[in-house]
């Protein structure tokens, strides 16, 4: 099977995470292609191999089997018009990874029944230690659905949802979920700074807990109630920090946090109101 040509339209973070990934999983470099309006980032993509850069969306997508659209959400209407005419005569499959907007905004803005994937990955994506949520318009078929498979894993762990609204719960989940545990990670080494140990000692001791405690997660055979408990010795330390957040609402406070993500993330998806004339 021929190699995919494959578009990225935007070429910031996002693009070239899942560029470097493409390129360290052995996607011939040829066959990819960048386009952006700022030639720094082009550069900068072009550091991690010889793919080809574009400063015209529209020559950028002429032939493409894949169109990434790696743009921020208040781009993307502008974006999607200036490939249209191409994507629509290619039949490309357009890939998005922006936050917010719909497959039904998409597809009024491409003015075709375009097959489309929509995604929402997350930063850890830059280390190849992404999380991805996909959802497939019914336009894309199967090898189309292969592809996006491949593309967004090659930067991390996949999954399909059954609807376009779980993205919405995702994003509050996966998508912001990196910014939480950083945050709690803040809040550990003020807390440890305010208890007299060094800042550079807080941070280095906080950074590997974090490290330390993902890696059990993800490779123990038991679940994390059991790792936790096997932290807690009866009577000792963890187990009254432990009660200290139970009961002082930590798991609500994150439920509703979330909660805000996810109407954040519909009130991004919805249709923009358009002042009266
Ligand atoms: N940062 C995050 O945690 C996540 C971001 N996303 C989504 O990924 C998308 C990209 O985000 P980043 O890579 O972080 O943004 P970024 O700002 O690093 O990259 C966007 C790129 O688009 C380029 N651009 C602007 N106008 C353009 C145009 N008309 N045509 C082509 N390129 C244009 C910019 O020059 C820039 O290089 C956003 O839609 C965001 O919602 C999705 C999941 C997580
Ligand atoms: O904060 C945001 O809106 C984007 C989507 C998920 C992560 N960053």
């Amino acid at each position: 099977m021929k190699t995919a040509i494959i578009t990225f339209i935007g070429a910031g973070n996002m693009a070239s995470s899942i560029i470097g990934g493409l390129l360290a999983g052995g996607h011939d470099a040829s066959c990819i292609r960048a386009s952006d309006p700022a030639r720094e980032n082009l550069e900068r993509l072009r550091q991690l191999g010889d793919i080809k850069v574009y400063q015209d969306n529209a020559a950028a997508c002429a032939g493409a089997d894949v169109v990434v659209m790696a743009v921020k959400p208040q781009i993307m209407a502008t974006a999607l018009a200036s490939i249209s005419a191409q994507v629509a005569a290619s039949g490309s499959l357009v890939i998005s990874i922006a936050a917010g907007t719909t497959i039904a905004t998409m597809q009024s803005l491409l003015d075709n029944r375009a097959p489309l994937v929509r995604c929402m990955p997350n930063t850890p994506s830059l280390v190849g230690a992404g999380a991805t949520a996909l959802y497939a318009s019914p336009e894309a078929g199967p090898q189309q659905r292969k592809l996006a498979s491949a593309i967004l894993g090659a930067v991390g762990l996949i999954q399909w949802v059954p609807q376009e609204s779980d993205l919405d719960a995702i994003t509050a989940l996966s998508g912001s979920g990196p910014a939480y545990f950083f945050l709690f990670m803040e809040a550990m080494i003020e807390a440890a700074c305010a208890m007299g140990l060094s800042r550079d000692c807080a941070v280095a001791m906080t950074r590997q807990t974090a490290f330390g405690a993902a890696r059990m997660a993800l490779e123990s055979d038991v679940d994390l109630r059991e790792l936790r408990r096997r932290v807690t010795s009866p009577g000792g330390t963890t187990e009254r920090a432990v009660q200290c957040f139970e009961h002082e609402g930590l798991r609500d406070l994150v439920a509703h946090a979330m909660a805000a993500a996810r109407e954040r993330a519909e009130e991004m998806g919805a249709p923009q109101e358009t002042p009266d004339a």
